[in-house]
């Protein structure tokens, strides 16, 4: 498969832009970004490319900023090379847990360690919100738990919630690529009792679950929390991330509608992570 890689220099070239421009291209189907100077690589499928989704994007674009780009169509194998050499250093939560890739050997102990080759899917645990429910998740009891994880990308949360104790577990991803991914990374952790769909919310059927994940984004998650509430038990959690602190009031608002208590949030550089309960 093809990818093309996108470079954006950014003038203020700020977080906030380049969160918000990240932000704004996944909702065009970009998968991966890495911060670069001045801007942000942003990485998608050929097939999805639109030079005129892009020109859209920028004309709109909110925040007082000059943004350029250009584009080179790369390899799928360059890329993971590129990836693995560059972009992905292992990364440490709460003292316990580690997250690297096959090719880091890092030393120290740490009750959890995690394995991720992320390819084109999103999750090493760099993105703040990935990371904000990776702490959650450090936080909880999930012995015995049943855990769904909707947009899984490289499964890193359904992988850390597995080591916790939960069990049974279903993964789901609405990419293919991030499915195939998501399949080789539990591989990779040796872990057998996580399920991995490629799909989306309507996958979900009569199975319930004790404990929902869901790093998407914002329109996702107001589209699909009546699903994700339909399968938690009572007494379940829910949580959320992919959104901004200014999102707060809608998500938790379709939550009470479908009947969930709204219980805190957790926030880094301003995207948040939303914990409801049934
Ligand atoms: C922000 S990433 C999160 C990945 C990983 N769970 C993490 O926390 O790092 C969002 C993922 O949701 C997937 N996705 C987007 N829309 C979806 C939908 N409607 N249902 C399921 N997955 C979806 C994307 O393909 C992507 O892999």
């Amino acid at each position: 498969m093809k990818y093309v890689e996108v470079i954006f220099s950014c003038k203020p070239d700020t977080e906030e832009v380049t969160d918000v421009l990240a932000a704004q291209l996944a909702d065009l189907g970009f998968e991966s970004f890495v911060k670069s100077s001045p801007g942000l690589l942003a990485y998608l499928p050929e097939e999805k490319f639109s030079v005129e989704d892009i020109d859209l994007l920028l004309q709109d674009f909110f925040l007082d900023a000059e943004i350029a780009y250009s584009y080179n169509v790369i390899e799928d194998k360059n890329w993971n090379e590129e990836w693995e050499k560059h972009y992905f250093q292992p990364i440490v939560f709460e003292d316990k847990c580690i997250i690297h890739s096959s090719f880091h050997h890092p030393e120290g102990s740490y009750r959890y360690r995690i394995l991720i080759d992320p390819k084109m899917a999103f999750g090493t645990g760099h993105h703040q919100t990935t990371g904000l429910i990776l702490r959650e998740i450090l936080s909880m009891d999930l012995q015995k738990r049943s855990v769904l994880d909707m947009g899984c990308g490289t499964a890193v949360l359904a992988i850390l919630a597995s080591m916790c104790g939960a069990d049974p577990l279903l993964a789901i991803d609405v990419d293919e690529w991030a499915y195939r991914n998501a399949l080789e990374n539990v591989r990779l952790n040796g872990i057998e009792n996580i399920d991995v769909l490629h799909g989306d919310a309507r996958l979900l059927g009569s199975q319930t679950f004790d404990v929902i994940f869901a790093n998407i984004n914002r329109n996702i998650l107001l589209q699909d929390i009546p699903a994700y509430a339909k399968v938690l038990n009572r007494g379940g959690k829910l949580l959320l991330s992919g959104f901004y602190r200014e999102d707060i009031p809608a998500i938790r608002e379709k939550c009470e509608e479908q009947g969930l208590l709204y219980h805190h949030f957790s926030e880094m550089d301003n995207w948040v992570a939303v914990v409801c309960e049934k």
